[in-house]
């Protein structure tokens, strides 16, 4: 016999157990299932992302984020952010609005619920990126979240089709960007492998990201498939 600790590292959530699922076919008309993608840094959510986005405007979009640091004069409320004090913030975080959040240079930047329900009202696919820890307070009828793990092609692949990219440091836009270092994608295998056992019970879909082309095609097939087939989810999410 061995002492269970609650920890950051271990929670029950995370732990597989038996699920009952059923078949889900989405109505048409009714709300689309929240698309979450989930990889190491670097792998190339945003990047598929900003391919989705560019290949049919109308139909895929993000979330707003919002953050406590001032507005630019370029800058639109609503539009790159939503611009909130500091203490509203802080009583946000409390209430529990926001999926994830984060402080970055004495600013604190975040992803609001509402912000995920804004888009789905609109009758559009969200397309949300987290950290894997975060797909557990998303598994609710109201999202029914379509998971896709983007996972990186093996160490000598990301040397060759890497190596004219660039990786963005530091969280706002004045980030510097930089070519990728060797130990950057030893990393990212690295934290590709340990996401992949500890939360890999949660992923729909795995889609390697070595070609660009060919994983963008991939993730198009599979969330035009998740709009028109069945799918299997949990039983929970379909008695709402
Ligand atoms: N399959 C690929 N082949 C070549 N370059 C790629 C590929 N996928 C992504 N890239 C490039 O890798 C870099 C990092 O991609 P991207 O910014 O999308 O990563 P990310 O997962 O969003 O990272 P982060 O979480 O740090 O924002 C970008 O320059 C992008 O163009």
């Amino acid at each position: 016999m061995y002492e269970c600790k609650k920890s950051e590292q271990y929670d029950m959530a995370d732990v597989p157990t038996y699920e009952e699922v059923t078949p889900h076919h989405r109505q048409s008309g009714a709300k689309h299932r929240l698309v979450v993608l989930v990889g190491p840094t670097g792998v190339g959510l945003n990047e598929l992302k900003r391919k989705l986005l560019v290949s049919d405007p109308q139909h895929f979009s993000v979330t707003v984020p919002h953050t406590s640091r001032p507005k630019r004069n370029q800058e639109n409320e609503g539009v790159e952010y939503h611009f909130i004090s500091k203490n509203i913030f802080e009583t946000d975080i409390h209430n529990n609005k926001f999926i994830e959040h984060g402080e970055y240079k004495g600013n604190y930047y975040g992803t609001s619920l509402d912000s995920v329900r804004s888009v789905l009202s609109k009758n559009k696919v969200c397309l949300l990126d987290v950290q894997p820890h975060t797909i557990k307070h998303l598994r609710t009828a109201e999202f029914k979240p379509y998971v896709v793990f983007v996972k990186p092609p093996p160490v000598e692949r990301l040397r060759e089709s890497r190596r004219n990219a660039k990786v963005i440091s530091g969280k706002d836009d004045k980030g510097s960007a930089k070519p990728f270092s060797e130990e950057d994608f030893l990393e990212m295998v690295s934290t590709a492998q340990q996401m992949e056992s500890q939360h890999g019970h949660l992923f729909e879909k795995i889609i390697v990201n070595d070609d660009l082309t060919a994983a963008f095609s991939e993730l198009k097939v599979a969330l035009k498939k998740v709009e028109t087939d069945t799918h299997w989810v949990p039983i929970s999410w379909t008695h709402s």
